[in-house]
């Protein structure tokens, strides 16, 4: 048992190790010859790689500019470019004074200073030369101009230099939507977020630290997620010793029992990961706030509002929106993705029928649902305590925690006043005059940030997390107070995990391959979040959203 084990989870560890290290590996199958399955990132050789280019800060006047170079010829870059008063060749990883010349005509074109990153301690993993020049547009220009004379040289595409980082192996997918959400993080927790993905020090870590001792400082993330794969991978360890030497050999008893139970747990820390109400990725891009309600209710005026800008349409005509409108603002200092919706109605108009639609996923899809009500559409009962009947077509919609902002108080009429229609998280305002439009904002602000801060702070995983998973979370001091999931795509991969297992978990004993392909699809699954394996689809969506020098 103990041969067929060891040789079981030896097997398993090179499946990973090659989908570690490098994803054009092969995935080898537990029970078949082992065979190349297919390249997935076929790698180019020097000769195929274009050396890029591209300025890495932003334009305009400042005090220093970055030009970033990386390719195989990035050496000869450097002896083109680049004089130092020492020597024709760099010293690597070591800032260097110099003038930056014109490769055909020696012209000076600036003064600062030059740096050489000897593949693979660079951040492309390829050798990397940084122009650290004076930022003046006519300076970017000429040194622009001046590599773009250099026949082996091209300007990067948007994200290249991260996205060859990628294929080099120097970055997993979660790393890279660290950094890209490292770059757009406005706000505090973001920062903390991203980074921790990202890794720390990921960035310049190749000019410190040495190569192999890069393990130590890679994204928490990726380190989550891969040690989740090997668990799954340890339990396909144990059906494989079943496959190869349960019969005829002397095996263990009990060996599946326990493959199942290890499955059983891994469902369930999985499912428990699934099951943060989606805060991972609330804190990394925002509150999702809908605004819906009845047509004409003012919807679109409190988006405009919020935006203090024309930025929806406004008109008396009900109906007037007739899809989503989102934008991404800043409420409070609170960063919310708020969208405006058609108005709910009743409806055989087609178009209006999908608006109305889109309004209503995107208010299961809320993390704040705020009805808009016109006061009115209310119910004109005459008595003081007349409870407040709401329009048929959003009543069903209104739940405990919706927010609910009377508005057009200025056609409020006789007894139902202002006071009948407060309330925790009810406001009352005219968006027209401007009455009480000051006390809600400042209010719902507040009501925000109580549930920003909540999920700031409250993110102590109260889930049961296994002892050996633990410790990837604990590693910034954080211990376990950061969120596992933080974009979609992670969820999507996970749940389909979940579904393998219980596909594994269906399995009956004399089923055991099938079983074993079960997991390895679990396994692949999350193996997706990192990028290993099958990625193709989802790199061009992300590296397209980078800028150009990143
Ligand atoms: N009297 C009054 N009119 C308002 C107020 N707020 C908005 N309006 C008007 O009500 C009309 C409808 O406003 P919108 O903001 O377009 O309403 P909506 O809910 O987005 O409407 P739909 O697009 O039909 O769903 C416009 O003429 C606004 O000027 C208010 O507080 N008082």
């Amino acid at each position: 048992m103990q041969r067929a084990l060891a040789k079981a989870v030896q097997r398993s560890r090179h499946d990973q190790h090659c989908l570690a290290i490098a994803p054009f590996f092969v995935v080898r199958s537990a029970h078949t010859e082992p065979k190349r399955v297919r390249l997935l990132h076929p790698a180019l050789s020097d000769a195929q790689r274009a050396t890029i280019y591209a300025l890495s800060t932003p334009p305009g006047k400042a005090g220093v500019a970055v030009v970033r170079v990386s390719g195989p010829n990035a050496i000869d870059v450097w002896s083109k470019l680049v004089k130092t008063r020492k020597r024709q060749l760099p010293e690597p990883w070591k800032m260097e004074r110099c003038q930056v010349v014109h490769p055909e005509t020696g012209e000076i074109l600036d003064d600062g200073l030059a740096v050489f990153f000897k593949a693979p301690r660079s951040f492309t993993t390829e050798d990397v030369v940084e122009l650290h020049i004076h930022s003046g547009r006519a300076i970017i220009s000429s040194v622009l101009a001046a590599l773009s004379r250099l026949p082996y040289c091209r300007p990067a595409e948007a994200g290249e230099f991260t996205r060859r980082a990628f294929h080099g192996g120097r970055l997993d997918l979660t790393q890279v939507e660290g950094l890209k959400d490292l770059v757009d993080a406005e706000t505090e927790g973001q920062r903390r977020l991203a980074l921790r993905a990202a890794g720390v020090g990921e960035i310049y870590a190749c000019r410190r630290v040495d190569y192999e001792s890069h393990k130590n400082i890679k994204g928490a993330t990726r380190v989550q997620f891969e040690q989740l794969r090997t668990e799954i991978i340890g339990c396909l360890a144990k059906l494989e010793a079943l496959i190869d030497f349960g019969e005829g050999e002397d095996i263990e008893e009990g060996v599946y029992e326990e493959a199942r139970d290890r499955a059983f747990k891994l469902k369930s820390t999985i499912q428990s990961y699934l099951q943060d109400s989606r805060r991972g990725e609330i804190l990394r891009s925002g509150v999702r706030l809908t605004i819906f309600g009845a047509p004409n209710a003012g919807k679109s005026s409190l988006l405009n509002f919020f935006a203090q800008r024309e930025a929806a349409i406004v008109t008396p005509v009900p109906g007037t929106t007739r899809d989503i409108l989102e934008l991404s603002l800043d409420i409070g200092g609170i960063p919310v993705i708020v969208s405006d919706t058609a108005g709910l109605r009743k409806t055989v108009d087609p178009v209006e029928l999908i608006g109305v639609e889109r309004a209503r996923k995107a208010i299961d899809a809320a993390d704040i649902a705020l009805c808009v009500v016109s006061c009115e559409d209310l119910d004109r009962g005459d008595g003081e305590d007349c409870p407040v009947e709401f329009p048929e077509a959003v009543r069903a919609l209104i739940g405990d925690d919706t927010f609910i902002l009377f508005n057009k108080s200025d056609l409020l009429t006789t007894k139902r006043d202002k006071s009948n229609l407060a309330g925790p998280h009810r406001w009352t305002t005219s968006l027209k005059t401007g009455d009480g439009t000051t006390e809600f904002l400042a209010s719902f602000a507040k009501a925000l940030q109580k549930k920003w801060e909540l999920l700031q702070t409250s993110f102590t995983l109260s889930i049961d997390i296994p002892r050996n998973l633990r410790y990837a979370l604990s590693d910034n001091g954080d211990s376990g107070s950061t969120p596992f999931i933080t974009h979609a795509r992670h969820r999507v991969h996970l749940k389909s995990a979940v579904q393998f297992i219980d596909g594994f978990l269906a399995t009956s004993p004399d089923d055991i391959v099938l079983g074993a392909e079960e997991l390895r699809y679990a396994a692949r699954a999350v193996g997706k979040v990192s990028g290993l394996i099958d990625v193709e689809d989802v790199l061009d969506a992300l590296f397209k959203d980078f800028c150009i020098g990143k």
